[in-house]
């Protein structure tokens, strides 16, 4: 399937590369699709590295003011006109979306997401994988938002955190396999 990744351009020490890695390496030997900003920049490109070795696709959605940022080794390479393009590329072409740590360019990805769906204009699984309890405040923050009455849909359903790669990959995995039985019970 197509996983959409999400995470930091910077380049980061071995707290937050080694649970990336070990994402990206599952993703390739589970024989999944690497859709990700297209970009060699820091952990994007950590993760596009580890991917290919361990035998992934990898379809980069870059971006025109970017295109200097561009992975040389994708199997497919599209350039967006403008952030807002990429962003709708990123989710059209994702069966699930996983997001790594972070800065606000990812913020600004897993936000966008996360309002689709919670208006119902898309329903792919997000998985947050929370390394190290980076996500531990967003994770608060979103609970008193969904005990509160801030959210139209229940919090589970908008996204799950997982505390390692590999948990974050089944977890996306489990999802899609769930969709699948439910659209085929549906039409039977
Ligand atoms: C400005 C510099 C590098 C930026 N290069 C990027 N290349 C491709 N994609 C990018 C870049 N910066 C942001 N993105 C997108 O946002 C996410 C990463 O942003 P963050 O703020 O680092 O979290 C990522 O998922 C991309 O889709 C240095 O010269």
């Amino acid at each position: 399937m197509n996983i959409t990744v999400f995470c930091s351009a910077a380049a980061l020490d071995d707290r937050y590369t080694a649970p990336a890695r070990d994402f990206a390496r599952a993703l390739g030997e589970r024989g999944h699709t690497l859709v990700w900003g297209g970009s060699f920049a820091g952990l994007m490109g950590v993760v596009a590295d580890e991917a290919k070795a361990a035998g992934a696709k990898l379809v980069g959605i870059s971006v025109e003011m970017l295109a200097h940022k561009a992975y040389s080794g994708a199997d497919e390479l599209v350039t967006t006109a403008n952030l807002a393009e990429r962003k709708a590329q990123l989710l059209e072409r994702a069966d699930a979306l996983v997001v790594l740590v972070g800065g606000l360019g990812t913020l600004d990805e897993v936000t966008e997401v996360l309002e689709l769906k919670k208006h119902g204009l898309h329903d792919k699984p997000v998985v947050l994988l929370d390394t190290d309890g980076f996500y531990d405040g967003m994770r608060t923050q979103l609970r008193r938002m969904d005990q509160e009455g801030f959210l139209p849909r229940p919090l589970d359903e908008l996204v799950r955190f997982a505390p390692d790669g590999a948990t974050a990959l089944r977890y996306a995995e489990e999802a899609v396999d769930g969709s699948a039985d439910d659209a085929v019970s549906a039409s039977a």
